[in-house]
């Protein structure tokens, strides 16, 4: 279904308005009821597409919301079925995830940190009470009801969760590979501590900015963990307290029987505070009133793991295990769940009656999300996204050092643009000296009062070392995947992958990012992020002033009589000679500045859309998220659907899925360090190194699906620079 259709749709009483998340098998919609406007997150799953293993997965998920009531864990206030689908109504975190507040924060004081883990170890108490071993503690996985350092932090998804009994082990591999614990990784049997090293690397994260262990592939990083033999802090971070280091040390300890106990946990001195017992205490007697006893009957059987569900670093179904005979499974899921939330609600709200009139002040006040708003999100910035250099998955989110560039000042600077002419540009050959700024001599075709406009404008077109992209475009078979990375030196295979130094091929190379961008702009627009879609519309921007300024540099050489590279009066017809084609993709045989007049057309319909798109934003002195994190991400992330399509048997989805990531992972690689941006985008050999396996991985998987999908699939393979 269109996201169009499903917004203003109604799911029982809620009126559905936008997409907050997805995860692999379900997407997140903010709601409201229609009566009371409560504002809630409709988790919708599609049943149909759930194996076996899966569909125990959401049971379990729902049986082990019912029956725990905690400020900490996220809440379920209704389930609604209809044909095909299950709808989760689930409380509304406004402050979205803790990855979320890693990325736009970057690493956050120690103070909040604790205050988190606090809360973390509040959550998972209420878990161990009821001997419950989450499984997936992952930041994505912890939600803030607020977007402030001082947030509600509640434990979410608990799709992986199993119930463990006392001593009990658990043998399916699950969770997430950055934050998963060794002897999980490791095949090994693990137990309720296994939780305990992913808060070790939660709590390493928040404070350094980084995950602890990395590695370009799961093996990697399991060798990294175990060849590590003490846990090292980046420099930056020596001011953390003994107390901090001490917990991330004895958390991360890859041995379990070496690593903390719960206990030690709970009582650890970087947590002790009052705030964790207060908080402890507080919501013990609300805990105690609905959580229903662990009982023999309610535990599901660690027989009834297996790997197939260990989705996903697993992606055949395999068979394994006759799925047992879980409790879960035998539930009547919509009658029963709905009756123990309306009970549980009833007795949820005596409770906190009953507290509030005893204490004198509700100890829920603590955990209200009605705490005010920080409006101002200060990590959002326009900022290098240096590529973290220890974590394979993410960029480095260390907090902007430079001013904050906000929504308003952005608009500001889009309203500044005027076309006027300026003197030609210097032209530049193809060699090295062709990547640095030529101030002056300039054609600007594109001015502006501000700073951050100048920047762009006195962009010398980076022309690069070859034309290898050109040979790679469109062909996907003689492209292939980089293979060849290893057998040449990283030097040669950066200087590869710089931007091709034939001027149209650049140019549509360019005007391909543009379009493979401009979908992730329509993607978080629908998705209701719009301030995203704003910061990469930004991006779109750079993208056509960089084709500008190698359309009007052209020109220039053109008028000084000096050789053009790569084309030729006589090779080329120009627009007027030959139809421009409908798709709007500009032919070889057209000449830079042939094209010029299209390209400014493109660019002032992008401008035009920025200034549209800044009108669907609510706040102008928000700060603006970090463009590149989110395509990267966005790339990541379109990855992992593909590999959910391709689990899920639907191998040309995959193909197409596996496509757009790769396509905007070599922009990255490729065009975006070239662009002129403030501040500038930059790779070290590292952050090439790792966006090239990426794309060499995505590459391999969407020939896999190609090849399932019987070849029929139209998609291509991103132009990738590589040697044969
Ligand atoms: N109650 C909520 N309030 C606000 N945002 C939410 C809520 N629940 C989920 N989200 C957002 O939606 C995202 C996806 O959540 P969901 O639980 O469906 O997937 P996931 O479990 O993170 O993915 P996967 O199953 O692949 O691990 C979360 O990371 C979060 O950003």
């Amino acid at each position: 279904m269109s996201q169009s259709a499903v917004r203003g749709r109604m799911v029982g009483d809620y009126l559905v308005s936008r997409q907050i998340g997805s995860g692999s098998f379900s997407v997140v919609w903010h709601a409201r009821h229609r009566v009371h406007g409560t504002e809630v997150a409709i988790k919708e799953i599609a049943t149909g597409r759930l194996n076996k293993k899966l569909h125990e997965s959401l049971m379990s998920e729902i049986f082990i919301l019912q029956r725990i009531n905690h400020p900490n864990i996220i809440r379920l206030h209704d389930i609604i079925e209809v044909p095909g689908k299950i709808h989760l109504v689930l409380e509304y975190c406004r402050g979205g995830d803790l990855s979320m507040y890693i990325q736009y924060h970057g690493r956050v004081l120690e103070e909040t940190a604790k205050y988190f883990m606090q809360q973390l170890a509040t959550g998972l108490q209420v878990l161990r009470e009821n001997n419950l071993i989450h499984r997936d503690l992952k930041p994505q996985n912890l939600l803030l009801a607020t977007r402030d350092e001082r947030s509600v932090l509640k434990i979410a998804d608990f799709g992986f969760a199993r119930s463990l009994q006392p001593r009990g082990l658990a043998e399916t591999l699950c969770g997430s590979p950055l934050y998963m614990a060794p002897e999980i990784m490791q095949l090994q049997k693990y137990d309720a501590k296994a939780d305990l090293w992913s808060v070790g690397t939660i709590l390493y994260q928040l404070v350094t900015g980084k995950t602890p262990f990395t590695g370009n592939t799961q093996i990697q990083l399991l060798q990294n963990i175990i060849k590590s033999n003490e846990l090292h802090f980046p420099p930056e971070s020596r001011d953390l307290s003994f107390n901090c280091k001490d917990l991330c040390q004895k958390l991360l300890r890859r041995n379990p029987v070496e690593r903390l106990t719960f206990e030690e946990f709970f009582n650890h001195s970087f947590l002790h505070h009052r705030g964790l017992n207060d908080s402890a205490r507080n919501s013990q007697s609300a805990r105690s009133a609905d959580c229903y006893p662990a009982t023999e009957s309610n535990l599901v059987k660690m027989e009834d793991s297996s790997h197939d569900e260990c989705f996903p670093f697993i992606l055949e179904d395999e068979g394994i295990g006759s799925c047992g005979s879980s409790s879960l499974t035998k539930m009547p899921l919509v009658e029963t769940s709905k009756r123990l939330i309306r009970e549980r609600d009833v007795v949820r709200k005596e409770v906190e009656d009953n507290i509030y009139n005893k204490m004198g002040h509700p100890s829920i006040s603590r955990y209200s999300s009605s705490a005010p708003v920080n409006k101002s999100l200060s990590g959002f910035d326009i900022r290098k996204p240096v590529a973290n250099r220890d974590d394979p998955l993410s960029f480095d989110c260390q907090p902007p050092s430079g001013p904050h560039l906000r929504v308003e000042d952005t608009l500001e600077l889009i309203k500044d643009y005027v076309i006027v002419s300026g003197p030609p540009m210097d032209v530049s050959s193809h060699s090295e000296s062709a990547f640095k700024l030529s101030h002056g001599k300039q054609q600007n075709l594109l001015k502006t009062s501000t700073d951050i406009m100048p920047r762009l404008s006195a962009a010398e077109p980076s022309i690069g070392a070859t034309d290898i992209n050109a040979r790679c475009i469109g062909s996907l078979e003689s492209c292939g995947s980089a293979h060849g990375t290893s057998l040449v030196s990283s030097d040669l295979q950066d200087v590869l992958e710089r931007p091709s130094a034939h001027c149209m091929t650049r140019i549509k190379s360019l005007q391909h990012c543009a379009s493979v961008i401009k979908e992730l702009v329509n993607e978080k627009f629908t998705a209701g992020r719009q301030l995203e879609a704003f910061s990469i519309q930004l991006v779109i921007l750079a993208i056509w002033k960089q084709a500008l300024d190698i359309c009007h540099t052209r020109a220039a050489s053109s008028m000084e009589g000096i050789p053009s590279h790569g084309t030729s009066r006589s090779e080329t017809r120009s627009c007027e000679d030959q139809e421009c084609p409908n798709s709007g993709v500009f032919s070889d045989n057209f000449r830079p500045e042939d094209v010029s007049p299209q390209i400014e057309g493109e660019f002032l319909r992008e401008v035009e859309n920025a200034e549209n798109l800044a009108k669907f934003i609510e706040h102008e002195c928000m700060e603006m998220p970090d463009a590149m994190e989110t395509i990267f991400q966005s790339a990541l992330a379109l990855g992992r659907r593909g590999g959910v399509e391709e689990l899920m048997g639907d191998a040309e989805t995959a193909a197409v899925l596996y496509s757009k990531a790769a396509h905007l992972l070599v922009f990255l690689l490729v065009e975006a360090p070239s662009l002129i941006l403030n501040p500038p985008f930059s790779l070290t050999s590292t952050d090439r190194y790792r966006l090239r396996n990426y794309i060499e991985l995505l590459n391999r998987r969407q020939g896999y699906s190609r090849s399932d999908a019987g070849g029929t699939s139209q998609v291509q393979r991103p132009a990738m620079p590589h040697l044969k």
